[in-house]
């Protein structure tokens, strides 16, 4: 079992640089697909278990993908099967992305049922309302999803009832093929869904308004394979920003784009936080004392609920009391319960989390509850008196590249280990226990 152990107590200070981002890499390697003639490039694609997996997905759909740690090519000129096996979409929710792809090349999709997680039930309904309304009959039985048109896709108007990201992009992919214009109303605004639309653009795809809240796609007959370099990690850049507030630092975040994380930006500097845009990032540096503030998460440009748990670390330092809301998933919460562990004082009062600074927060071992929960342990471990041990990092490595090893260059004490466990045996037999 791997560990990462961090000591409280050092100030950051350097330059770190950002990857592609994995929320933007996922949709484009699914829309991958759609490309009948050509190979497609994907640059900038960051070494992630969720890259791997989404890399299985489509081997096991008959493509051919190869990945040299940078730069990802996909083949999928070739028949494709239609079935996404429970064995990926069980590891990563995002493997039902392939899925509008699928049905607007090959009339057909069947993909395993991805289930809750824990950070909520995450149904996808909206992802399968837009597929109806474009002509394909949906089936759910089995464990699975099986989708089927007769004849091509056909353009239509879909309302969505919350902009959901994964919708809003397994629709455009759909669309992007279907007869016909589909206009998608209500729809995410992610700077991702931005990244998936030009990737498609380029491929010739013909869609308008990704940004905004509608947007226009005219269906055309084919999209051939192109080169794409995936935007920076907002998500990653806005982890280090608080990295480096948390420890009253001064790091350059190498790749971090101001208008991605507008929401991220205003909140660190009612804090206190400096924050300077240089020509290649944002300058973060830390204040002696934190200001407590509120937040709410929200569909993009809000406060995204994948920088929740981060954010909660650093008010944990503040100077008073701050709420943080969560609007977007109902239970983003479990990392409360860890942060405890670290004598955090903090109460959960439905949707809201009261968090009551500074906590003296001390060095104690806490388990990852999710990707955005491991990397916020591990920050309140850099303020944390004594050593903080931060387990479960299957969670981390889906989302972050090399991030001990990061913070260490820019000061941290940290390390990662691997440790032998005892694993509880499998009882047959009454005498083996
Ligand atoms: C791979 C990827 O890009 N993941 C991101 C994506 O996830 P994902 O695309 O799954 O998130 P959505 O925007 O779809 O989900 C937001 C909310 O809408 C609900 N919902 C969604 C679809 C649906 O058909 N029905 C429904 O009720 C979900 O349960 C959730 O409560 O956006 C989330 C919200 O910014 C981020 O936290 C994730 O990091
Ligand atoms: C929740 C996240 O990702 P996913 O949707 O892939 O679970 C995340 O990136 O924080």
């Amino acid at each position: 079992m791997d560990k990462i152990i961090v000591r409280g107590g050092k100030q950051l200070k350097g330059t770190v640089n950002v990857e592609g981002a994995k929320n933007a890499v996922l949709p484009v390697i699914a829309a991958t697909l759609l490309a009948s003639e050509g190979k497609s490039v994907i640059k900038n694609a960051p070494t992630l278990s969720d890259v791997y997996t989404i890399n299985q997905v489509l081997r096991s759909l008959n493509a051919e993908v190869d990945y040299d740690g940078y730069q990802i090519e996909v083949d999928a000129t070739k028949k494709l099967a239609i079935e996404a096996p429970f064995e990926y979409v069980r590891k990563m929710r995002a493997s039902v992305l392939v899925m509008g792809s699928l049905l607007a090349r090959t009339g057909k999709a069947r993909v395993a049922l991805p289930g809750g997680c824990a950070i909520g039930s995450r149904p996808i309904d909206l992802h399968l309302k837009g597929f109806e309304a474009m002509g394909a009959k949906v089936r759910v039985g089995n464990g699975f999803i099986e989708a089927e048109v007769d004849g091509p896709l056909k353009g239509a108007k879909i309302y969505f009832d919350f902009p959901s990201v994964g919708a809003t992009q397994n629709v455009m992919m759909a669309a992007a093929l279907a007869q016909g214009t589909t206009i998608l109303e209500n729809v995410a605004k992610e700077p991702e869904i931005e990244d998936l639309a030009n990737f498609i653009n380029k491929m010739g795809g013909r869609i308008t308004g990704a940004g905004t809240g509608t947007i226009r796609i005219e269906g055309v007959e084919k999209l051939v394979g192109v080169e794409h370099t995936i935007i920076p990690d907002r998500i990653e850049a806005g982890t280090f920003m608080i990295a480096a507030a948390v420890t009253e630092g001064d790091v350059l975040v190498r790749g971090a784009i101001a208008e991605h994380m507008a929401s991220l930006v205003s909140k660190l500097e009612e804090m206190g936080v400096s924050i300077t845009p240089e020509e290649d990032g944002l300058r973060v540096k830390g204040p002696k004392a934190l200001k407590p503030v509120d937040i709410k998460t929200m569909p993009h440009p809000g406060f995204p609920t994948d920088m929740q748990a981060q954010m909660m670390a650093l008010l944990l330092c503040a100077n008073g009391t701050s709420m943080i809301t969560e609007t977007v998933f109902e239970n983003r919460f479990m990392h409360v319960e860890e942060f405890r562990r670290m004598n955090a004082d903090m109460k959960i009062e439905g949707r809201s989390v009261i968090v009551t600074g500074p906590s003296n927060l001390q060095g104690a071992e806490v388990a990852a509850t999710d990707l955005r929960a491991a990397a916020a342990l591990t920050i309140a471990g850099l303020r944390a008196e004594g050593y903080t041990r931060v387990t479960e990092l299957k969670h981390l490595d889906r989302g972050y590249l090399n991030f001990h090893n990061k913070l260490a260059a820019l000061g941290a004490d940290i390390e990662r280990v691997t440790e032998q466990v005892e694993e509880t045996p499998v009882i047959k037999d009454a005498k083996a226990l």
